[in-house]
């Protein structure tokens, strides 16, 4: 059997990719699949954190540019990823995988608190844990929320799942000629403004010691690949 490097994980999902080719929601196949690569990882006895973004309903800059309050553009991009928290969870039930949800934003009716001792009894458990609602503040990302829970649950990793297949010298899919790092050093990502993750996620995982990996959600196996500590993606360290 193929032996995991980390024992327990927190992995960033992009909401944007649960559309697949589509241009808004939630493509049942994509998200299917990606809960099959999902339970490769699980299969293999590693310990589950999920945090799902909400690109593909809602995005807090997107409505503050149309005049929107901030604040409140943000409790809605926060709102949109409970919808996906949610659908994974399905997704994952489908998949025989057993799932909880549980929101920084206080919906009981609809998903449990975020309760951090809970979580990781849950982890400890063999149940996949999907973290939705972000931080629960306003003015901050899912991939803040990712640094931050995977700190909290003592995660050894944070695995970015992303539509790209690393981190590039500049955005590659604006600039063609943008070349693919190995691996960087938190400082050096931080100092060139790589935009793939934003700076306050970079330094909270630099603070804390713990290591993201970036690749491609796209990419059959390359989950499971980055768990077993093969090189994929680009990683980013202290
Ligand atoms: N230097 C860079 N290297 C790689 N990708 C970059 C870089 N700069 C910007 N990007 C962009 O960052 C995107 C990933 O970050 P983004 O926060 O937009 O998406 P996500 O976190 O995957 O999605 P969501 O916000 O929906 O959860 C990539 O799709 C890529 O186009
Ligand atoms: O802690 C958080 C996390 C997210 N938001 C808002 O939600 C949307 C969607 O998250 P993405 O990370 O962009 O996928 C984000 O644009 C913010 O508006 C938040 O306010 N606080």
């Amino acid at each position: 059997m193929t032996t995991p490097k980390y024992k327990r994980i927190l992995l960033k999902l992009s909401g944007e990719a649960l559309m697949g080719s589509d241009a808004y929601g939630i493509n049942p196949k994509v998200i299917g699949e990606i809960c099959g690569e999902i339970k490769a990882v699980a299969d293999l006895g590693v310990e589950i954190g999920v945090v799902i973004g909400g690109g593909n309903i809602f995005r807090g800059m997107a409505g503050t540019a149309t005049g929107m309050d901030r604040a409140t553009a943000d409790y809605m991009g926060m709102l949109a990823t409970v919808m996906n928290a949610m659908a994974l969870s399905d997704a994952m039930r489908q998949v025989g995988l057993n799932a909880r949800v549980q929101s920084a934003l206080n919906i009981e009716q609809v998903v449990e608190p975020y309760i951090r001792g809970k979580a990781i009894r849950y982890l400890e458990e063999g149940k996949v844990v999907i973290f939705g609602a972000g931080t629960g503040n306003p003015f901050f990302t899912t991939d803040t929320a990712a640094a931050l829970r995977g700190s909290e649950i003592g995660a050894e990793i944070v695995l970015k799942a992303t539509k790209v297949d690393g981190i590039y010298t500049a955005d590659p899919k604006k600039d063609a000629s943008a070349t693919r790092y190995d691996k960087i050093s938190f400082n050096d990502a931080i100092s060139q403004n790589l935009a793939v993750m934003d700076a306050t996620a970079f330094a909270l995982c630099r603070d804390q010691k713990l290591p993201i990996n970036v690749f491609s959600i796209f990419k059959a196996g390359a989950l499971k690949r980055v768990v077993c500590g093969e090189d994929e993606g680009t990683l980013v360290y202290c």
